[in-house]
């Protein structure tokens, strides 16, 4: 179904949602006047640490929840007036496997299309499509409890596009695959979304997938987008260089931290972990004196570099912690 409203193709507009805490506990704000727009035919990136407020976004675009204040279109349709209308317009990828493992990958296609209103044939047609697109061709007629990790979640994927969907939701395609999964899993949504020419709102948690996948994109944090633009905008935001300086193993971060602090070159000096991470204007001048600055406080570098800013960098400007840290402290 195209958008033929002229409006964005996603739109969230001062979202909130508590969820009750339960046993005693208080109630967790996981949207907290949370809003984005995406235009059709894009790839939207929604990145943000664990417990964000990525799914919860993501739940109630597709119809799954609702917010409680605050409102979301679709393919320009109301989300809360018009579920139905909404769930034919999108496909839906979720966290978990949706396939069943006691069937083939084909069978799992095929009712996937019957379930969403496809003719028997058209399900067949699109399902043989899917598999060869997706390079599943040859394992289509296996059972899916054979197939390895990358393979079924490509099937998720294929599942969601049975109904040819003006947009849509990935959320954390590639969580647990590994690098050569995730790369091929890249490959695949890049092309698609061009060949499909569909909507795609994408939500991960890894820097590298939003900055390679996403047109544009919203760094979410605690319930409200901090900052958003092409992945290109937001670190162009950031003037200087970003140095990156690993400590030894056995080395103490305090120590260190409070070595380089008074160093006037360096801004925005952060540690996470063993890893100490600033700003400088000029990086090539100002590492060799944050070096010897360590050495003189007797502190073992495992190895330094100096860089372009990386989302990395935009996250810890934005938020105050670095996106690791973030993600330590969620889990
Ligand atoms: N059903 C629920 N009941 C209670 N709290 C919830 C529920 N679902 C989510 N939360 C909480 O709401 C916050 C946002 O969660 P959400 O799953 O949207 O984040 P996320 O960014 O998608 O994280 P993840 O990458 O782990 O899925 C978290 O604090 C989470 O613990």
């Amino acid at each position: 179904m195209a958008n033929t409203t002229g409006a964005p193709a996603l739109e969230a507009s001062a979202l909130t949602k508590t969820y009750p805490g339960g046993r005693g506990r208080h109630t967790v704000t996981a949207l907290d006047g949370l809003s984005f727009e995406a235009s059709e035919g894009t790839v939207f990136g929604l990145l943000g640490p664990n417990g964000a407020g990525k799914s919860t976004t993501v739940k109630i675009l597709s119809t799954l929840s609702r917010a409680d204040s605050g409102r979301a279109f679709v393919a320009g349709i109301d989300v809360a007036a018009r579920p139905d209308r909404v769930r034919h317009a999108i496909g839906f990828v979720a966290q978990k496997q949706v396939s069943d493992p006691m069937d083939t990958g084909r069978e799992n296609l095929v009712l996937a299309g019957r379930l969403q209103g496809m003719t028997g044939g058209d399900a067949k047609a699109r399902a043989y499509e899917l598999l060869q697109r997706f390079s599943l061709e040859e394992a289509g007629d296996r059972l899916v409890k054979t197939y390895s990790g990358g393979m079924a979640r490509k099937l998720d994927v294929a599942i969601g596009l049975m109904n040819r969907p003006a947009v849509l939701f990935l959320d954390e395609p590639t969580t647990g695959l590994d690098p050569e999964a995730r790369a091929e899993m890249w490959a695949e949504i890049e092309r698609m979304s061009v060949e499909e020419r569909m909507t795609v709102l994408l939500t991960t948690h890894y820097l590298e997938e939003a900055d390679r996948l996403a047109s544009r994109l919203a760094i979410v944090d605690h319930g409200r987008v901090v900052a958003s633009g092409t992945p290109e905008e937001l670190k162009n935001e950031l003037r200087g260089d970003t140095v990156v300086i690993e400590l030894g193993a056995e080395s103490d971060a305090g120590v260190a931290l409070a070595a380089i602090a008074r160093l006037d070159l360096l801004r925005e000096v952060a540690a996470a972990g063993h890893v100490l991470r600033a700003r400088a204007d000029a990086g090539a001048t100002a590492l060799p004196l944050a070096l010897a600055l360590l050495d003189d406080a007797g502190i073992r570098v495992a190895s330094a570099t100096v860089a372009r800013p990386s989302l990395d960098d935009v996250y810890l400007n934005h938020t105050g912690r670095t996106f690791a840290r973030a993600q330590g402290e969620e889990l």
